[in-house]
């Protein structure tokens, strides 16, 4: 992974706010979007992270360690600082999902979260389902934005799982979904990454930013029953006062 050109390898599970973490933000102070990448072993995460930070497609890593990197997106005319957080794949006991202190607290820190599964892998795909739910469960409060990745597209001949089944279930999470193939396709990946950028970039804004701000300055047109409702209250009060001066 230290040959990746693009993106700066940071740390391991940063403490959320930690200088670690920030570190790749640079002294422009953009606003960060962070992101972390789960599901379970195989099923493209780290060639998923890379292809998103650098568009080439590396067929074999070394297993994951979990790391974080960072690159600068575009959205809607702003710059932001994104930081991927890619993780162990996450194992599964026979009481369900295991995820280790590391996964959980890369969950906490992220703002947002892709979920990954490979339509060549039925047990990735059986895991999403509760993986959600634990994203969730860590975000007490809050609706965390999540994506749902269908990678290996271009393996239909070994094909476990339909990418629609997929979207089903992801409609019923209600989160967004995409079926790309991190080896062939660039734009999908991008696409992934990128609409999940755009809802925390909404989230993030403060009320009275400067989109509202400007759009306040634009004068709105009166309504014209506020207007009529001015006229006649005017037009009451003038023949009150008649009625009054003439008694
Ligand atoms: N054919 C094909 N192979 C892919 C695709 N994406 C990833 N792979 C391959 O799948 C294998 C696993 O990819 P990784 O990115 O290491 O998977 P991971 O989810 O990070 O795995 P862990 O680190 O074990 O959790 C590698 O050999 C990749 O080259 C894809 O879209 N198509």
């Amino acid at each position: 992974m230290r040959l990746i050109q693009n993106m700066c390898t940071i740390a391991e599970y940063p403490a959320p706010g930690s200088a670690a973490a920030d570190y790749c933000l640079g002294a422009a102070g953009r606003r960060l979007v962070k992101i972390a990448v789960v599901g379970a072993s195989g099923v493209g995460k780290t060639a998923l992270v890379v292809r998103f930070l650098t568009k080439r497609f590396i067929g074999d890593y070394e297993r994951n360690a979990g790391n974080l990197y960072t690159r600068q997106v575009q959205i809607e005319g702003e710059t932001l600082a994104i930081q991927v957080q890619d993780t162990p794949g996450v194992q599964v006991h026979e009481n369900g999902l295991s995820c280790n202190e590391q996964l959980n607290r890369c969950i906490r820190w992220a703002d947002a979260v892709v979920i990954v599964f490979s339509i060549t892998d039925h047990k990735s795909y059986e895991l999403i389902g509760q993986l959600h739910q634990h994203v969730q469960q860590l975000h007490p409060g809050t609706r965390l934005p999540v994506v749902v990745v269908a990678n290996k597209a271009d393996l239909l001949h070994i094909k476990q799982v339909d990418p629609q089944l997929g979207l089903q279930l992801a409609g019923m999470l209600g989160c967004s979904f995409y079926e790309v193939s991190v080896s062939e396709n660039y734009n999908d990946v991008y696409n992934a990454f990128h609409v999940l950028c755009k809802e925390v970039s909404h989230r993030q804004q403060p009320s009275g930013t400067p989109e509202k701000r400007r759009t306040s300055l634009i004068p709105r047109p009166k309504s014209p029953n506020m207007q009529d409702l001015k006229r006649r209250f005017k037009q009451a009060l003038s023949a009150k006062v008649r009625t009054v001066t003439s008694v």
